[in-house]
């Protein structure tokens, strides 16, 4: 419960109809979840425009109106603003609804192509280890402390946003680290938010059907280091060739990571191995649990983040030896005769490109590398050739199989994938529409010492076909696998 007046601070209206001394119980921008005394701001949708539905909001009880086009008829009761852009509107009063908590916590966003979700995560864990009460809105899961939340997205909507930063200031959460994704800076879901700090882990090719150019994809991540206040920093990776291009206009404290580049935080990698990996930071040396060196550019943007909020480098290097990988990522388990499974969420040509050059680089001897690879549908077709490329390029056998085809034929997003193999590769692959028969095949065909990556879905727990999820997991398929043939 608000009241009007105050939500609306700071948004600026063209045109108000109606009375704004007016209590309101709650923020919808969707018709059907509209009620007594809410606010309704119609948004400008991918699919449809939110102004299509005023009436049916209003119908359900909305008593405010916020839109971009006037409605040509005003209703007796309702208050109606106009401004020119309803998703900045939402995002402030969002803010401004939850009395602003992002200004009462120090908030910081991480965004990228890859890494977000391991980056925000470890960063949870490493304040949580060092005593503080920490909150993480992640692709994986929210969490307000230790209370757990499902994740619908990985930026979730404004109101959301806030409604959770609500829960930690209630909880007294001392730190939150969130994902920012592209699709939630273009669609303003991050403004409005005060942050103290933003990340850049890197770019690379992906959500092309979205943003249509990759300098578009790039301005939208830039837009972000642009809006952050001058009180906080901003960390880039400057061994990423657009690392530099998004400090270039951000007011915030500018600070940089590198493995190659001179950096202010620099680590080197010592000793890599399937168990983790020996790096160094100014001379000391820690051992890690996380594999492959894109791993190590994840840790050490968690290292750099961590003493830009203050905490001691000493603290910061003892507590990194004890974080675990997060679900999904990487995540392995080795059968009895001795094949190790990695389920790995790499779903952009780059991220595997990384995964399985880790996994050749740390594999021994002449054990084969057999990939399971699908590519999700409603999705970024032009990633679905690289990927098949890059899958049969780096491993000795590849299984392409569906990975949530959504409202697609799945057997044509296999036929976009296909188009991708060099002919010299051709003989290495197979397409198996179905995934657990994907999974099983590539169990029967490996031996010990092989290794086997089960890509793109990595903590996901389901399969999505035409809006409907049916219950699937890479590592528990695996497992089942594994426990079936040891019997056989
Ligand atoms: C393509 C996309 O990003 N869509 C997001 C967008 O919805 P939209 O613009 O398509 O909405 P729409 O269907 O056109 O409707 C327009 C407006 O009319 C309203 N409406 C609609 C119907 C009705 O009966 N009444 C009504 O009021 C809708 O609530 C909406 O406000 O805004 C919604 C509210 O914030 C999001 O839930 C929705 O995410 C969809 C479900 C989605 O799948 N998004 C993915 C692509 C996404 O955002 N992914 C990123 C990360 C990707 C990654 O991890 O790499 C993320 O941050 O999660
Ligand atoms: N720093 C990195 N550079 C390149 N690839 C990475 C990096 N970190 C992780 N990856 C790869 O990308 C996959 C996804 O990692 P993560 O979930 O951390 O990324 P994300 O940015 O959160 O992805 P999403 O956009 O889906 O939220 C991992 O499973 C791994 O294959
Ligand atoms: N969160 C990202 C990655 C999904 C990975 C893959 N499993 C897919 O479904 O495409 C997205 O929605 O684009
Ligand atoms: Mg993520």
């Amino acid at each position: 419960m608000k009241n009007l007046k105050d939500i609306l601070y700071k948004v600026s209206a063209n045109k108000i109809f109606g009375e704004t001394n007016i209590v309101v119980k709650n923020l919808v921008f969707d018709s059907r979840k509209a009620a007594c005394n809410t606010a309704f701001i119609a948004l400008k949708g991918v699919a449809i425009d939110g102004h299509l539905f005023i009436d049916k909001a209003i119908n359900l009880g909305a008593i405010v109106v916020v839109c971009e086009d006037f409605p040509k008829e005003q209703k007796e009761g309702v208050t109606y603003i106009q401004v020119s852009d309803t998703k900045i509107a939402l995002a402030i009063m969002a803010s401004n609804f939850y009395d602003n908590p992002s200004s009462k916590i120090p908030l910081i966003g991480v965004t990228g192509t890859n890494g977000k979700t391991t980056v925000a995560s470890l960063l949870y864990q490493l304040f949580k280890k060092a005593g503080y009460k920490v909150g993480l809105l992640s692709t994986v899961k929210v969490l307000v402390d230790e209370t757990e939340f499902k994740a619908t997205h990985t930026t979730p909507d404004s109101v959301t946003i806030n409604s959770y930063l609500d829960k930690m200031i209630d909880a007294g959460v001392d730190f939150c680290f969130m994902e920012v994704s592209s699709h939630g800076i273009h669609q303003k879901r991050t403004e409005g938010l005060t942050f103290a700090g933003g990340v850049f882990t890197n770019l690379s090719h992906d959500h092309l059907d979205y943003h249509d150019t990759f300098a578009a994809y790039r301005n939208v991540k830039k837009h972000f280091f642009d809006t952050l206040p001058k009180s906080a920093f901003v960390l880039a990776n400057i061994d990423d060739k657009n690392g530099r291009f998004m400090l270039q206009n951000s007011k915030a404290i500018k600070k940089t990571y590198a493995l190659k580049t001179a950096a202010d935080y620099k680590v080197k990698i010592l000793e890599k191995q399937l168990s983790g990996t020996l790096i160094a930071l100014d001379g000391t040396e820690v051992w890690i649990k996380l594999i492959g060196v894109f791993n190590i550019y994840n840790v050490t943007a968690v290292i750099a983040t961590a003493e830009l909020l203050g905490l001691e480098k000493l603290e910061i290097l003892t507590i990194l030896s004890a974080l675990e990988s997060v679900s999904g990522r990487f995540e392995y388990v080795i059968s009895q005769d001795g094949v190790t499974a990695i389920v790995d969420y790499a779903h952009t040509p780059d991220a595997l490109k990384n995964v399985l050059e880790t996994i050749n680089d740390i594999k021994i001897g002449a054990e084969k590398v057999i990939t399971v690879l699908g590519c999700g549908g409603d999705r970024d077709k032009t990633k679905r050739p690289k990927m098949a490329h890059i899958a049969s390029q780096l491993s000795n056998q590849v299984i392409f199989t569906s990975d949530n085809p959504r409202t697609e034929n799945p057997q044509t997003i296999l036929e976009d994938m296909e188009a991708g193999i060099a002919l010299q590769n051709y003989k290495k692959t197979l397409t198996i529409l179905d995934r657990k028969q994907a999974i099983r095949t590539a169990c029967k065909f490996s031996e010990p010492g092989d290794i086997l990556l089960i890509a793109g879905k990595g903590h996901e727990n389901y399969q999505e076909t035409n809006g409907v999820r049916i219950h699937f997991d890479d590592l528990e398929e695996v497992k089942n696998c594994f426990n079936q043939l040891k019997n056989k």
